[in-house]
């Protein structure tokens, strides 16, 4: 008779942030992947996962940028990039930066090498094909992180689901040891619900400080309902830096409202904008 729950010694599955969906690439993709691959995406030795590294593996950023001086370029890091429009976009007008993107959906990786190459093929660019909560500890070392980026991160609607949502403690638990001195964490959303639980998540940890204390709800009525606990103040201006996505475009197109927040590590000064506790009032 098999036991109801027979023992295992197979490591317990982590809660993660997304489906692997399809690897299957089209022929463009497939393309793109074998002609730019080799130079923009690291080919890091596997874990226990094929979306974990190995954890003897760490990475040397001035080798993996091929910066020969001391290391003095800032880290930008996004996670979930998706078809790369924002790192491609940043890293062609920023080159004293590196950027570094993380994104477990392969054919998200090959379109983003296209637009990489369509963007010059600007060299301070990596894309890393794994999951970034559990390989950004193991990858990279304390304090280098100068930007974290996480633009319309999948939304975990359901509540038995939320504990999949990518912006919650044990993110923080792995990423903030990781941030720069005055590092700072960018992140945008078009549900007015997940919003309100960023909020919650990131107010309640001592270690960060919102840059715009005084900066109002974006302006406009959502076709989403906005929980009645959602804060009137805390919120960031449109970041410049952030390229509309085609997932920003469906979101606007469905009237949903979007939703951003920039937060510093402690010690980080408030930024420009609606850092002023007494800014005008939502749509005023
Ligand atoms: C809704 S899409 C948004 C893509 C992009 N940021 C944009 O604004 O267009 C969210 C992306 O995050 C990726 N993702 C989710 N969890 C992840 C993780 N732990 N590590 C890396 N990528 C992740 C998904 O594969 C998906 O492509």
């Amino acid at each position: 008779m098999v036991p109801q729950n027979p023992p295992s010694d197979r490591p317990r599955r982590d809660v993660v942030s997304f489906v692997r969906r399809g690897t299957r690439l089209s022929r463009s993709r497939q393309e793109a992947w074998d002609r730019l691959a080799g130079d923009f995406v690291l080919d890091v030795p596997r874990g226990e996962r094929d979306t974990v590294p190995d954890p003897d593996t760490s990475l040397d950023l001035r080798e993996v940028f091929g910066r020969d001086r001391a290391r003095t370029a800032p880290l930008v890091v996004e996670i979930g990039s998706g078809q790369g429009e924002n790192i491609a976009a940043a890293a062609a007008v920023h080159p004293e930066r590196d950027h570094l993107a993380f994104e477990v959906y392969l054919p998200g990786i090959a379109q983003s090498l296209d637009r990489i190459e369509r963007a010059g093929s600007p060299r301070n660019v990596r894309l890393v094909p794994l999951d970034a909560l559990h390989s950004l500890p193991t990858l990279l070392p304390a304090g280098s992180i100068g930007e974290l980026w996480i633009f319309f991160p999948d939304p975990w609607h359901k509540s038995r689901h939320h504990k999949r949502r990518l912006v919650n403690p044990p993110l923080l638990d792995a990423v903030l040891p990781l941030m720069a001195e005055g590092g700072v964490l960018r992140l945008a959303t078009d549900w007015a619900e997940y919003a309100v639980h960023m909020r919650t998540v990131l107010d309640a940890d001592p270690r960060l400080d919102s840059l715009h204390p005084g900066g109002p709800r974006p302006a406009g009525e959502p076709s989403d309902p906005v929980p009645e606990e959602t804060p009137d103040r805390g919120w960031a201006p449109r970041f410049e830096g952030r390229v509309r996505t085609s997932f920003e475009r469906k979101a606007l197109d469905a009237g949903r409202l979007v939703w951003d927040l920039a937060y510093g590590v402690r010690g980080s000064r408030p930024e420009p904008g609606y850092s002023d506790p007494e800014a005008p009032a939502s749509g005023a």
